[in-house]
């Protein structure tokens, strides 16, 4: 196993670009593919979770291929629906890749199985796949019943209402958003009871757009678009720098002491976890921002208690940065990090308390107590990026951080 120990960082500064929006990136493939007309992304982010969608849908039909100068991916869509055919799917463990294709698989024809690493085939999908049955999917599982591997026979999706529950992950409505409007007629979208992530939401319905579609909705209790629509290509789109990885950045800035700047996402963006900064301003950061820039400098931090839902990913910033602020962080209702890349409220409990935190692990909460010194440590990572990433923030308590399989 390969580890990275990170010297004692004393004191940041500086400015960055971001790499693409993961979340961004995936919808517009996805749409791209099923698009009439070639799309051509820009800022396409390079990464596991893409490189899978980007293989997937390849073996789908859509053509794909990038720019001789690498600037950007062009994607040649089919204009309707999946082709009928056969095939295995392998897509890792990237949750937006397994369940927006989920979906939009059952909307064409064909045979086809999803699957992926060990620990997506631990993920949860009964909700998505109890929706797509009432509207006429036929998904079988061949493993662990609720999760991947799916066995599908595509057959079409026939419209009308279809119920669906929000509660473990937002994903499965974003899923059915996408696909409905290959559906046979009019879909109507119910969410069953308290739906989480909801800023995924939104973006999934600005992302759908500009491909054409519109979605009327009542806040986030119905949805409701018209059947038999293709996705129309905007011919060229530009993807929103990844405010989940802007996190790390600008939670350095906030505990290291100069000022840090991330390029690519600010006020305009349509990323829910931009947010990230308004949390940290509430810390006592110093914070300034503007249409696609965001600044941040140190303040006196102090532990807040807060409701992090809509930002699970970005939370997990947080929970690090808790380390280096005065009292107790309590983050509040991400039970969801439970179904993530790892178990992420154990994974977070076990790895806070080796440098030091006295930490409570709720069922759906954790309070992070910070120590007097953060002490150093070696972090185990659980196959989970945003472990690694976001635990490299510790080095800057004056301790070496030794990260396992960075
Ligand atoms: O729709 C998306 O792009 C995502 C939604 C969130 O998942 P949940 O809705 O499962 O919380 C988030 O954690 C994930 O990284 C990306
Ligand atoms: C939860 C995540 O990803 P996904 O659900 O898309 O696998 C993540 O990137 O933090």
């Amino acid at each position: 196993m390969k580890q990275l120990t990170l010297q004692p960082i004393r004191g940041v500064q500086g400015e960055i670009r971001l790499p693409g929006s993961k979340s961004m990136s995936n919808r517009v493939l996805l749409l791209a593919a099923l698009a009439e007309g070639t799309t051509q992304v820009r800022n396409l982010l390079e990464s596991d979770d893409t490189s899978h969608m980007l293989n997937a849908l390849s073996i789908l039909g859509a053509g794909i291929k990038y720019s001789d100068d690498g600037a950007y991916c062009e994607v040649k869509g089919l204009g309707g629906a999946f082709p009928e055919s056969e095939a295995t799917l392998f897509l890792g463990n990237s949750g937006t890749t397994m369940r927006s294709l989920c979906a939009a698989i059952c909307a064409g024809k064909g045979r086809y199985t999803l699957t992926g690493e060990p620990r997506m085939l631990e993920r949860p999908i009964g909700d998505l796949v109890d929706a797509l049955r009432q509207v006429g999917a036929q998904i079988e599982y061949t493993g662990a019943e609720g999760c991947p591997p799916l066995d599908i026979t595509a057959c079409g999706l026939a419209g009308g209402t279809v119920s669906i529950r929000g509660n473990i992950s937002s994903q499965y409505l974003t899923g059915m958003l996408m696909a409905a409007p290959m559906s046979l007629a009019p879909l109507t979208i119910e969410v069953e009871g308290e739906l989480v992530s909801k800023p995924y939401i939104d973006m999934t319905i600005d992302v759908m757009c500009r491909f054409g579609i519109e979605v009327e909705r009542s806040g986030y209790e119905w949805f409701r678009l018209p059947g038999n629509q293709a996705f129309r290509s905007p011919g060229s789109i530009l993807v929103e720098g990844d405010a989940s990885s802007a996190s790390y950045f600008l939670s350095a800035g906030a505990i290291g002491g100069g000022t840090v700047r991330v390029n690519g996402v600010g006020d305009d963006s349509i990323q829910g976890d931009v947010a990230h900064a308004k949390v940290l301003e509430q810390m006592g950061a110093n914070v300034s921002s503007g249409p696609d820039w965001i600044e941040i400098s140190r303040g006196e931090l102090t532990g807040i208690d807060a409701d992090l839902n809509h930002i699970p990913d970005a939370a997990m910033t947080v929970a690090v940065t808790a380390l280096f602020a005065k009292g107790k962080t309590t983050i509040r209702n991400v039970h969801n990090w439970r179904v993530k890349e790892t178990d992420r409220l154990s994974a977070m409990a076990t790895e806070l308390r080796k440098v030091g935190a006295s930490v409570v692990e709720g069922e759906d909460y954790i309070e992070i107590t910070p120590p007097q010194k953060i002490q150093p440590a070696v972090i185990d990572t659980y196959n989970d990026h945003r472990m690694a990433m976001c635990f490299s923030l510790a080095a800057l308590g004056d301790a070496s951080i030794t990260i396992n399989d960075p």
